[in-house]
């Protein structure tokens, strides 16, 4: 894999750092350079002494390190850094935040579902997996994926980190560990919340205040599908919902509780999506557009259009039915 065979255009570069790019048009080959980019465009290389080699190593090592499932797959990785990407440039965070804590939300995006199994941590929890046993069923995959992250850096010709003073590396790790484990939804409240109170009184010099930002910027990255275009998104659900078929139906097999959201024989797409964007999407992402306004237009706008498409879709299916009915 010849990471510098591809030329990136000033025009794919300039798309990069939009939220309307698409990632179904590229290949993962071509998806490694672009992640290579994102690095060396925001002088992460020349600020932490990274080399090339080392960082295309590592970009590798992450790559292999994805399983091929339907939804928590390299595809789902890039998609994520890359919206990460897009945010820091659109809020222009790179004057508020040190370069250092940039690293920490765009490596935490790239690493945040490493080796994910495609079933979430109820199963871990309910099947009793070695996952769950390891991790005492507290947040057993981001636990994980976390874990997975610190291997891969832990091999020399990976270690992006290497040439860090040990006070950069103590914050780096420990920011990771943090933006890594926040992305567990059972936590989702618990951090908006936090993040909510905070918000009109926002401190950007203050560390707590810092840190639930960068939670939330990952949080939000993770879950933002639906902020791209319709085209972009509605596959990614489709996926998604693949994915958790593919639990429920493992989960009946065992004999163990099925999630309602993800039992195929109760779960209608339109209802359960204009559900998510009603009461996690729009919630979240409003209270980041209070802190950066500018996002209105870039994420919020997109995500109360794709609420609209769905419950239209949802009437149509309603409407279908009562005839059917009839
Ligand atoms: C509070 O914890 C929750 C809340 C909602 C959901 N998921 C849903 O409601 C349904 C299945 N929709 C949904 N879930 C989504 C999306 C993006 N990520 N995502 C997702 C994937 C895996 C685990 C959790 C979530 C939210 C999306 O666009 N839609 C899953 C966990
Ligand atoms: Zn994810």
């Amino acid at each position: 894999l010849n990471m510098s065979s591809l030329q990136v255009t000033e025009e794919v570069r300039e798309h990069l750092k939009s939220p309307i790019f698409d990632n179904w048009q590229w290949e993962e080959a071509e998806m490694l350079v672009l992640l290579q980019v994102m690095y060396t465009d925001l002088d992460f290389l020349t600020a932490f002494h990274i080399e090339l080699e080392v960082l295309q190593n590592f970009l590798f090592e992450v790559y292999c390190h994805y399983n091929s499932i339907p939804f928590h797959n390299f595809q789902h990785c890039f998609c994520v850094t890359q919206m990460m990407y897009g945010l820091i440039w659109l809020t222009d965070l790179r004057s508020k935040l040190g370069r250092i804590d940039l690293l920490i939300m765009l490596t935490s995006a790239l690493c945040h579902d490493l080796d994910h199994p495609g079933y979430n941590n109820v199963y871990q929890i309910n099947a009793q997996t070695d996952l769950a046993l390891r991790y005492n069923d507290i947040s057993p995959l981001e636990n994980h994926h976390c874990a997975v992250a610190f291997g891969i850096l832990s091999k020399p010709e990976c270690n992006i980190l290497k040439n860090l003073t040990s006070e950069q590396y103590k914050h780096i790790r420990g920011g990771m560990i943090k933006c890594i484990l926040a992305t567990d939804m059972a936590r989702h409240n618990e951090i908006l919340n936090k993040f909510k109170v905070l918000q009109p009184v926002f401190n950007f010099t203050n560390k707590d205040h810092k840190e639930v930002l960068m939670k939330i910027m990952v949080k939000v990255s993770d879950i933002s599908n639906e902020a791209r275009p319709m085209a972009v998104a509605e596959p990614w659900l489709d996926c998604l919902l693949q994915e958790f078929f593919n639990q429920s139906d493992t989960e009946k097999l065992k004999g163990l509780p099925v999630t309602p959201f993800m039992d195929r024989d109760k779960v209608s797409k339109p209802s359960s999506q204009t559900n998510f964007i009603r009461f996690v999407l729009l919630p979240l992402f409003t209270e980041l557009t209070k802190l950066f306004p500018c996002l209105e237009q870039h994420i919020l706008e997109p995500v109360q259009r794709a609420l609209e498409y769905y419950s239209d879709m949802e009437r149509a299916r309603k409407e279908e039915e009562e005839e059917e009915g009839t």
